[in-house]
């Protein structure tokens, strides 16, 4: 086996994201607020996997804490992931982000947390400012139907 695969490495921090997807097929973005890493990009809402958590309660209580609204499990469909893969020299772990998709959930979202939130045609999004690791995910979520 080539060396490259034995070397050891951080574990991944798990990050679960949600695309909500609105009726007419627009997908709701947070913007960071200045302060964090990445101000004035836009992400999808979600956050980290804490330990006790499965994926799924873990992107509910994200969603409760920066949007206030209710997600059901069931609503909940994996699209894609990306990950991290030539992060070795920052000091934190390397992430792998889940994307699912969301459809339907009870509330109207409300930016909670400082950030900027808004509606995006799907192919529209080639042309904001995302993390890296969002634009995978993005390329993904405007391929599906
Ligand atoms: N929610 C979310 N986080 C993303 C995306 N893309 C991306 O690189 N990240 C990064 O993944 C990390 C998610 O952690 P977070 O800070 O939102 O998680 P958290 O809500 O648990 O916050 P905390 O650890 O500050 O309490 C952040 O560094 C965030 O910038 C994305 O599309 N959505």
């Amino acid at each position: 086996m080539h060396g490259d695969f034995l070397q050891k490495n951080p574990t991944n921090r798990i990050v679960v994201a949600a695309a909500l997807m609105s009726p007419t097929g627009k997908v709701l973005l947070q913007r960071c607020p200045s302060g964090h890493p990445h101000a004035g990009l836009w992400e999808f809402p979600g956050g980290k996997v804490e330990k006790d958590e499965t994926l799924e309660t873990a992107l509910i209580r994200e969603l409760w804490e920066e949007l206030g609204i209710t997600i059901a499990a069931r609503d909940l469909e994996p699209l894609v992931f990306s990950s991290d893969r030539d992060q070795r020299t920052s000091e934190r772990s390397p992430y792998v982000i889940l994307l699912y998709t969301c459809r339907f959930w009870d509330g109207e979202p409300r930016p909670l947390e400082g950030q900027e939130i808004a509606w995006f045609d799907r192919s529209t999004m080639d042309s904001l400012a995302m993390p890296p690791l969002d634009i995978p995910l993005a390329h993904k979520l405007n391929e599906t139907r």
